[in-house]
């Protein structure tokens, strides 16, 4: 790894797809932003969840933070201080308003910014119960609310799959945004509007991977 890198992979390999058969190394210092891409059901997912330390990968080393990824409990220690995601099927706690969801995610200090943002994003928050959200409202909800976590690690799954063109540019120019502050922002994406925003590409599938 190098010194400063907040994401260290070392002959990973994930539970299912391509990494399997092709172990990789990756590095994704503070401030990269790194795109992953390639065929439908080649592991993308897979990658993406040992990158954020939310299963942990089958062979070779894991290192966020600074911190290995062994155990279990490193795993949850490493999630729970480093990694804000945004998983593919934005999950919120249906029987919480949208309100406490975000609070949540977000840290109450933090959910006033994270409301604002939402709200230009074209998404009122109070009031509001999950069950009334669009699955893109969903969307934009889940991704302010990781985003304002203002983890080290970023990890997000087709995190635009369902948004509107201009709703994806302000999604994209805001993990441009938390890329600057310093985070490493790892994003799982068919959509080649990420080619722009990336400062490397994973494909996965293809000759290197
Ligand atoms: N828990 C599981 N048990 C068995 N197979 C699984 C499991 N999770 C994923 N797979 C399989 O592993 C492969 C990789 O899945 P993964 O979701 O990582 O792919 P992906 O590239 O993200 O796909 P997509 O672009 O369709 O979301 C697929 O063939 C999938 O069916």
């Amino acid at each position: 790894m190098t010194a400063t890198a907040a994401v260290s992979l070392r002959g990973v390999s994930a539970a299912h797809g391509a990494t399997q058969g092709r172990p990789i190394d990756l590095d994704v210092d503070p401030g990269a932003r790194v795109w992953i891409s390639g065929p439908s059901g080649v592991g993308k997912t897979s990658l993406l969840y040992v990158i954020g330390a939310l299963t942990r990968a089958v062979r070779g080393t894991v290192t966020i933070g600074g911190s290995t990824v062994g155990s279990a409990r490193d795993a949850d220690v490493v999630r729970r201080h480093h990694v804000g995601f945004v998983l593919q099927d934005a999950q919120l706690v249906e029987h919480w308003s949208v309100r406490r969801n975000l609070a949540t995610m977000a840290g109450e200090d933090r959910y006033p910014a994270a409301a604002e943002r939402l709200s230009s994003w074209g998404v009122d928050v109070e009031g509001r119960q999950p069950r009334s959200l669009s699955g893109g409202e969903r969307q934009r909800v889940v991704t302010a609310g990781a985003l304002a976590k203002g983890a080290a690690v970023i990890v997000a799954d087709e995190p635009t799959s369902s948004l509107d063109e201009s709703a994806r540019d302000s999604v994209i120019a805001a993990f441009l945004e938390a890329s600057r502050a310093g985070a490493a922002v790892v994003v799982s994406s068919h959509d080649s509007a990420w080619a722009g925003w990336a400062t490397q590409h994973v494909r996965l599938g293809g000759p290197d991977a």
